[in-house]
This record gives C-alpha cells, sequence and structure tokens, in this order.
C-alpha cells in the first residue's frame, strides 16, 4: 500500500467521497444496468438479442467509441414509458449522491427514442421528474442537457430542438455526442447558433477520438462553453494555451477512455499532464454502467494510478463546482463545503 505525501490511501479514499463534486458528463443512458435493461424489456415486452445479463455484460468489450455506441443505443431501446426514464434517471442519481455528488447536469439523446416512436415529453418529463426528486429527496441538484446525434444531419438536430422548446424550462443546455470521426463541430453551427439565441448553455464532445482540429471548431464554430473529454488537446500546444487562458473547461471520463482505447491504461492517461499544463480540467463518469465505475470509481483509480494528491483533489472538485452552470449562489455554498470538508478532516 503506498502512502501519499500528506495522506494515507484510506483518508484520501475518505476525502475523493466526502468532497462535494459535481458531475458534468454522464450520458443516462449510459447509466442503464443491464438488470435494468432486462427488467424493462421484461415490462415492456421488448426482446433482447442477449439471453442473460451476464451474456450482455460478457459483450461489453470495446475496441473503440463505434463499438461502444452499437451495443449502447440496443440498451437503450428498452426505453418505452415516462416511468422508464425516471427509473433510469432515479437509480442513476442515487449512485451518484453516494458518491458525494452536489449537483448532476445529466446528458440525454432524444434523437435515439424519437426515432423509436417515443415522443419528447415522455423522455423530458421522465427525466424531469426524477430531478425534481433528487432535488428534495437526496439534496442533488439535477439539471438536463439535451444532445444532438452527431452521425445524423444538422436538419434532424434542428428539427429536434424544435420538437423539444415545449419543454424549454427542463432543460439548460445542448451538447454534441455519438460517432466522432467524421462529424467535426462545424457541421452543427447553425443549431449551436439557434441554441444560443434560446439562451442556452452550449458543450461538445471533441478530441476524445477526433483530433485538435474538432476541438478548435467546437469553440470557435459552436461557441461552447465546456468540451466533453478534449484529451487530443494535448497534441497542440496552441490550443492548450487558448483552453488555459480562457479557463474552458475539460470534461475528463478516465475509466470511458481506457475502456475506448483513448489510453492503453490509466497510469497512462494524459488527466495529470492537463493539469500540470493549468488548464482547467474535471473528473466524470460518461457511461458508468458500461466502463466500470461510478464516480468516485473514476476518482479513486484515476488517483491511485496517477499518483495524485490531495492538493490535485481540492483542485479537481473545486473546478467540477466551477465549470458547472449551477447558480452562483449554489457554486459559492458548495464551495464552502469543501473547505469544510478539508477542515474537518484536518487536510491542510
Ligand atoms: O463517450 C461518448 N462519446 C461520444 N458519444 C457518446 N455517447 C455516449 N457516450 C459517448
Ligand atoms: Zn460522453
Amino acid at each position: 500500500m503506498s502512502e501519499r505525501s500528506t495522506v494515507p490511501r484510506e483518508r484520501l479514499g475518505a476525502l475523493l467521497r466526502a468532497m462535494p463534486k459535481a458531475e458534468l458528463h454522464i450520458h443516462v443512458e449510459g447509466s442503464l444496468e443491464p438488470e435494468l435493461i432486462f427488467a424493462l424489456a421484461e415490462r415492456n415486452g421488448v426482446a433482447l438479442p442477449y439471453p442473460s445479463v451476464e451474456a450482455l455484460r460478457a459483450a461489453y468489450a470495446f475496441s473503440n467509441l463505434q463499438s461502444f455506441l452499437d451495443i449502447y443505443y440496443a440498451g437503450a431501446s428498452v426505453l418505452r414509458t415516462e416511468q422508464d426514464f425516471f427509473d433510469m434517471a432515479w437509480a442513476y442519481l442515487q449512485r451518484a449522491a453516494a458518491d458525494g455528488v452536489v449537483r448532476a447536469e445529466i446528458f440525454f439523446d432524444p434523437q435515439t427514442h424519437t426515432a423509436r416512436g417515443v415522443p419528447m415529453g415522455v423522455v423530458i418529463e421522465g427525466l424531469h421528474r426524477a430531478c425534481v426528486q433528487a432535488q428534495s429527496q437526496l439534496g442533488v441538484s439535477a439539471a438536463l442537457i439535451l444532445c444532438f446525434l452527431r452521425h445524423l444531419s444538422e436538419e434532424d438536430a434542428l428539427q429536434t430542438l424544435e420538437a423539444a422548446l415545449p419543454w424549454r424550462d427542463r432543460f439548460i443546455g445542448v451538447g454534441l455526442d455519438s460517432s466522432e470521426l467524421g462529424h467535426p463541430p462545424e457541421k452543427f453551427a447553425r443549431v449551436f447558433a439557434r441554441a444560443a439565441e434560446l439562451g442556452l448553455h452550449r458543450v461538445a464532445h471533441a478530441g476524445e477520438e477526433g483530433p485538435p482540429a474538432y476541438i478548435w471548431g467546437a469553440l470557435d464554430a459552436l461557441h461552447v462553453e465546456r468540451i466533453d473529454h478534449g484529451v487530443q488537446a494535448a497534441q497542440d500546444a496552441a490550443l492548450l494555451a487558448r483552453l488555459a487562458r480562457d479557463r474552458v473547461p475539460l470534461t475528463v471520463c478516465p475509466l470511458s477512455n481506457v475502456r475506448l482505447r483513448v489510453f492503453p491504461d490509466l497510469a497512462q492517461h494524459n488527466l495529470r499532464a492537463l493539469l500540470d499544463a493549468g488548464l482547467c480540467v474535471t473528473i466524470h463518469s460518461d457511461d458508468p454502467a458500461y466502463f466500470g465505475g461510478y464516480l468516485l470509481d473514476n476518482y479513486r483509480l484515476t488517483f491511485d494510478a496517477l499518483g495524485l494528491d490531495a492538493g490535485h483533489a481540492r483542485l479537481l472538485a473545486a473546478n467540477s463546482i466551477d465549470a458547472s452552470f449551477a447558480a452562483p449562489t449554489d457554486k459559492a455554498r458548495w464551495r464552502a463545503e469543501l473547505q469544510t470538508v478539508f477542515e474537518r478532516m484536518a487536510i491542510p
């Protein structure tokens, strides 16, 4: 067992759980555990191409982003009713609360569901009800971010945004996810401009598998406020300088990056190098049911693999709060709670 310079390993683990943290990169469809997939398939009379929970889980051996997405969209096909969307989001929020999450900004992919005939209102109302209950029963502040699937057309994204407008007060922003290579951010410039007109926050996946040019494109063509993943920025010194200067957060998902073979293992992840370059890096879970861990697993395993210490813990938790779209009063309260946790645990 290794000892950190200031804090033993067990206390560091307890600190990582106790710290108030914001989860800013979580696809709610990626929180669908195999057990819930099977339960919903049975409830809805949906046939699955896997005989058992174990067989489904055994299929979670991915070689890249696309090999994961194929299985992820198949899993989401069991979602049919408002209650299904509620159950999925509520299961995630309970796990997040247990990990010390005080704020969750949750991605959802409406096109995955509306293309199957599920009405937009069913998706949004089910997820929203879980967010409301998270505040009242768990003390977790939860909000939704509507993501466009980048393998589909911009026209489809524009229609999706318009179709969601009757629920405009139920989501705080838009994002861009799905297959990255071959679908540069510029393809979605008009729909992101429309989102900006509507007063929505804007984020985009960029530089997960794609080149630094896609991160430049997300900044300059989509005017995003955060980059999801962004780890490929390390290849471009001018881009690192831009991200540091403008304090653009990178929502990094270490376990996802290893499972999708962006890095061969956690010890070779560049999260520490990105922090050392002065970037506003945060840690998140991406698709926790598929990638082997929720938020606290991502923190603990990354801290172990990279030898991070209590100073990094404070910085990463503070970054996550600062990078969130929560109200300034909430952010100030969580920052004060973060300070209290360090004082209570007598960690300098
Ligand atoms: O990691 C991801 N990348 C892109 N799209 C996604 N949709 C769910 N997870 C991901
Ligand atoms: Zn993601």
